[in-house]
């Protein structure tokens, strides 16, 4: 009984007290981060994606979390936006096509230069290896060791998790660890 109304008052707390997360979705073109946001939004993958022009908002509820998600394009004209949507954020979400050999170079240089600024200090990263389910797609561990993600970690937390929009593989993890960085 009183199991049954402490999960009844957990219930009601999150009706009326929703707290809110922003983060940032950044990656070169192609990468899935706008797959990733309507995986997340609508638990839908297309294949016809149009790449993203500057930016798009999106939120999503997940318990008493409110996430609310900056999606920036990838295309080298884009990328000078990355640092002001990622200053504040609670959280920067790197995504990358681990089944891209050749990208993952540029895909580590850009992301070594945009976790060098200042203002970006100690935000948590989340690297996402996406399309894990295409042929020849690298593991965890490679990329950890082709993104040189072992640099990052002084002074800030780094995750990283090999996910495919497609299969909606490792989508349920991705969520928690986002919900897990919102502000108290
Ligand atoms: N095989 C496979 N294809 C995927 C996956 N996720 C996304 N794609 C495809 O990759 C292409 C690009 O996806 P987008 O989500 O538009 O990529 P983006 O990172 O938002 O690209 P920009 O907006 O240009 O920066 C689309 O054709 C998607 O269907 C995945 O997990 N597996
Ligand atoms: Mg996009």
């Amino acid at each position: 009984m009183i199991r049954y109304l402490q999960s009844w008052l957990e219930w009601l707390k999150s009706f009326f007290f929703k707290r809110e997360m922003e983060l940032s979705l950044i990656g070169l073109q192609n990468a899935g981060k706008s797959s990733l946001v309507n995986v997340l939004t609508t638990g839908q993958f297309q294949e016809d994606m149009i790449p993203t022009v500057g930016f798009n908002m999106k939120k999503v509820t997940k318990g008493s979390v409110v996430i609310k998600m900056w999606d920036l394009g990838g295309q080298p004209r884009f990328r000078n936006l990355w640092e002001r949507y990622c200053r504040g954020v609670q959280a920067i979400v790197y995504v990358v096509d681990s089944s891209d050999l050749e990208g993952l170079e540029v895909a580590r240089s850009e992301l070594l230069a945009l976790m060098d600024k200042p203002s970006l200090k100690g935000i948590p990263l989340l690297v996402l290896g996406n399309k894990n389910d295409m042929p020849g797609a690298v593991k965890t561990q490679e990329l950890i060791d082709k993104l040189g993600l072992k640099n990052l970690r002084d002074g800030r937390e780094v995750c990283v998790y090999s996910i495919s929009c497609k299969r909606q593989s490792n989508i349920d993890i991705t969520l928690d660890w986002l919900s897990r960085h919102a502000k108290n």
